[in-house]
């Protein structure tokens, strides 16, 4: 019943080339359908940040091959060339990276606001002088990632777990369908992570917003997403049930690289995946 399910993102045959020569991508097809929550997974260099700004429709892939991108079936990018319209696209995808997300003299408050900056006139947002409605929207969000307290703060005085958080909640306030994380976790400790990871994974079920995270511990994956996308490369090696990435097989992909992917007292953040491998098996 074609049109009933949107795809969320539509790669096809997508390949990036540096100006040195090197190939950052190299022919990536893959679909996400709306209200997934992917992980995306790969060593350093591997290719992740540069798949997550191609899709963003920051920069432009090779045009030979006819490499396309389409989010919501709608062009991001086809041919090397950014879509007329990529503006209107951008305005559903909310990018959060691994730092840098906020203006830090500015109040955390102010900074969610700046989500709504695509829909008024720029004017409104440089006098600070935002509809109370939006005001109270930026409020809410900020309660949705538990952060309200901190609305009246400076951003620089928040910690690096609240400063992800802000940036998805900006992300909600934008109106984003689809929410990109670059490696938002890759700097903060394993219980800040934790709960940068449940506010991705709450907004993803309570809000059906799509989420692709790139992470570098594959336990986070399995932990909080269903499938996961392993890139080494700038290919795909992997695309299935975060639950089949065993240790084994990303050793069998990886080799001794495996090593930076795998959490050294991964333990703890395991045990939900094989508890659930462990009910799963239980139930057969
Ligand atoms: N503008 C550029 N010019 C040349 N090479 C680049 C450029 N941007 C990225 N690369 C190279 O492309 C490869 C993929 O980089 P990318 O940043 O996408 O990897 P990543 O998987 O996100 O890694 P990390 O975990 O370190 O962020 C790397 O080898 C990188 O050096």
């Amino acid at each position: 019943m074609k049109g009933m399910t949107l795809d969320a993102i539509r790669i096809e045959r997508l390949s990036k080339t540096f100006s040195s020569g090197k190939r950052g991508l190299d022919d990536i097809s893959l679909t996400i359908r709306q209200g997934e929550m992917v992980a995306l997974i790969g060593a350093s260099g591997s290719g992740k940040s540069t798949l997550i700004r191609h899709i963003a429709g920051l920069v432009t892939a090779d045009k030979e091959q006819g490499g396309a991108i389409s989010v919501h079936d709608r062009a991001v990018q086809a041919q090397g060339r950014i879509a007329a319209n990529v503006r209107d696209i951008r305005r559903e995808i909310g990018v959060i990276f691994q730092q840098f997300n906020l203006v830090g003299r500015m109040s955390v408050l102010t900074n969610v606001l700046t989500g709504v900056l695509g829909r008024i006139p720029a004017w409104r947002g440089s006098v600070g002088a935002f509809p109370l409605i939006e005001q109270q929207a930026a409020m809410a969000a900020l309660t949705r990632v538990g952060i309200a307290e901190t609305a009246r703060q400076r951003a620089s005085t928040l910690s690096g777990g609240q400063q992800q958080r802000a940036a998805i909640a900006r992300a909600l306030v934008q109106g984003a369908r689809i929410l990109l994380a670059d490696e938002p976790i890759a700097s903060l400790d394993p219980a800040s992570a934790r709960r940068v990871m449940e506010t991705l994974e709450n907004i993803n079920r309570q809000d059906g917003i799509t989420v692709v995270v790139a992470l570098h511990q594959v336990e986070y994956a399995r932990r909080f997403c269903a499938r996961t996308i392993a890139m080494q490369a700038g290919t795909v090696v992997f695309d299935g049930p975060s639950t089949q990435l065993s240790n084994e097989r990303l050793r069998q992909i990886y080799g001794s690289a495996s090593e930076e992917l795998i959490l050294p007292d991964a333990g703890e953040v395991r045990r939900p995946s094989s508890l659930v491998e462990g009910l799963a098996a239980a139930a057969a």
